[in-house]
This record gives structure tokens, sequence and C-alpha cells, in this order.
């Protein structure tokens, strides 16, 4: 798992096992440098898929081959956040017998508390303010975005964002889908009826109210679980809202393989790098 950088786990909570994050020192205490935080997906459910399904793409990024050459030498770090998780039902826990801290039960905000958890430690710790990238995969990119609609972030809003193949609109997606996605979105979200105002693309306000960053969205043509409906409606919601914003949809290969190869998100990266000031 990127053997050349020195990986720490640190818990950033108490109540849950999930409450942890995994930290990829580069140069850690240099301020002028950019960290590169990243949330992962799995419909804010999989116990599979974890923090660590960052390292392949921090290796792309560190392989300094094509789109990453020298990007090195301008990051502070890696860091990549686990939250609490909703039930799954092929994964399923006795709560009589299961430990607390070991029982996934979160429902909405418990993710986007512990994704803001996350961060404020890491802030606590490194102190680097905005200079930082966010990449969000799937639920995670959800997650960066219900982020940066809260005031409560302000102080250490990201300087951009990257979402890939990112849900942004749970009434929209679960209805495309046939009411497939209804048993994630309602373990996660609750009753349906609350679905649109927790929902990125659907939120009343302006995403440029409180966050001044860049926006990256990227999809694959080949994604079998979020359709081309998600990016472009959350394109244009952010567009609407007159953020600073890039869209992508040469994201190459499945829902996951993004992550489980990494050069994709690697060269997503390397781009926002292009486009932010540090
Ligand atoms: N990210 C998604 C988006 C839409 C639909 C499914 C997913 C999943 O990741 C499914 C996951 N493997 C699950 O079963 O919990």
């Amino acid at each position: 798992m990127a053997p050349d950088l020195k990986y720490t786990k640190h818990h950033y909570g108490a109540e849950s096992d999930l409450q942890v994050l995994g930290v990829w020192d580069v140069d850690a205490h240099n301020r002028s440098k950019v960290w590169v935080i990243y949330i992962h997906g799995g419909a804010w459910r999989d116990p599979r898929i974890i923090h660590e399904t960052f390292a392949p793409t921090i290796n792309a990024i560190l392989s300094e081959d094509g789109s990453s050459a020298g990007l090195r030498d301008r990051i502070a770090g890696f860091a990549s956040l686990d939250h609490r998780l909703s039930p799954h039902p092929e994964f399923p826990q006795d709560p009589a017998s299961t430990p607390p801290k070991e029982l996934r039960k979160a429902r909405h905000p418990d993710h986007i508390d512990d994704v803001r958890s996350g961060i404020a430690f890491l802030q606590k710790e490194y102190g680097f303010s905005s200079n930082y990238v966010l990449v969000g995969h799937s639920a995670g990119a959800c997650l960066a975005f219900q982020l940066v609609a809260t005031p409560a972030a302000a102080g250490y809003m990201p300087e951009a964002i990257v979402g890939i193949a990112g849900v942004y609109d749970f009434t929209g997606i679960s209805a495309r889908s046939g009411g497939a996605y209804a048993g994630f979105l309602t373990a996660a979200f609750g009753d349906p009826a609350g679905w649109d105002e927790v929902a990125p693309m659907k939120f009343s306000h302006n995403f440029a109210e409180y966050w001044k960053g860049i926006a990256i969205l990227a999809s694959s043509k080949n994604d079998e679980l979020v359709d081309e409906h998600e990016i472009d409606g959350m394109a244009a919601k952010l567009r609407k809202d007159g953020c600073r914003l890039v869209v992508y949809k040469d994201v190459r290969g499945s829902h996951h393989e993004c992550w489980e190869k990494g050069t994709d998100i690697a060269r997503l990266v390397a781009d926002t790098f292009k486009k932010i000031q540090t």
C-alpha cells in the first residue's frame, strides 16, 4: 500500500470503529503544499469499500508517469476517510451480539458528520486550511458536495472537489433504477419524502454561497450503476449557481474500476492541480 510513504491510521471518533482515517505522509507539515483527501463510495453501506481503497490512486499519482509528472513535489500528503455506514442486507449483523462500535446503523447526517469530523481532525493535526483537494467517488462525491453546502465547514473548505461517478439526486436515480436503489437510499437517508432536501442536485440554496472552490465532475460512459443524468444534473446545478466547473466524461470502465485501478483518478487529480493556485 503506497510502500514508500509513511502510513498512519488515526481514530477521529470514539463511537464507531469506522471513525478512522488513513494518512500517507509526503511532506505533511509543509503548509505551502496541498493535501489530497479521499472519500470512498459504496452506497453509504458497503463494508468492503473502505479508506484503504485509495491506495491504487496514490500509487498512480506517485508513479510520476504521464499526467502525474512533478505532482509529488506539490503534495503535503494523502488522507482517506472512513465514516459510519448504514446497514447492508447482504452483511447482516445481530444487534444483540455485535459490539456497539462494530454495528453499522448510521443514518444521515451520521455519514456527513463523520466526514466533517475527519477533516477537522486533519486540520487540527496539520493546519492546511483550504489547501486541499477533496476527491469523492460515488456516495463519496455526494458527501463532498454535502460538506461544502453547510457553513459548518467554513474556514476549511477545499480548494477543489473532484466528484467521480457521483450520486447527487436520490429521487431521480431511485426512480430510474426502477426502485432497485430505494433500499440503500432509505437506509442512508430515511423516508423518501426527505431525500431532496439533502441531495446535492436538489439543494435549494446556492453552492457558491459558502464555497468558492472549483468543481470537477467526472464520469464513465460504461458505468453500470450511475447513469449520465447524475453528472449532467449536478453540472447544471453548479453552473446555475455560478460555480467554477469542469466536466470530464472520459473515465474508463465500470463504476468501481476507477478506484480499483487508480490511473484515471490520478489524471483527474493532476488536472485539478493545474487549475488551482497553490
Ligand atoms: N455506489 C453505488 C451507486 C449506485 C448503486 C450501487 C452502488 C454500490 O456501490 C453498491 C454497493 N456495492 C452495495 O451493494 O452496497
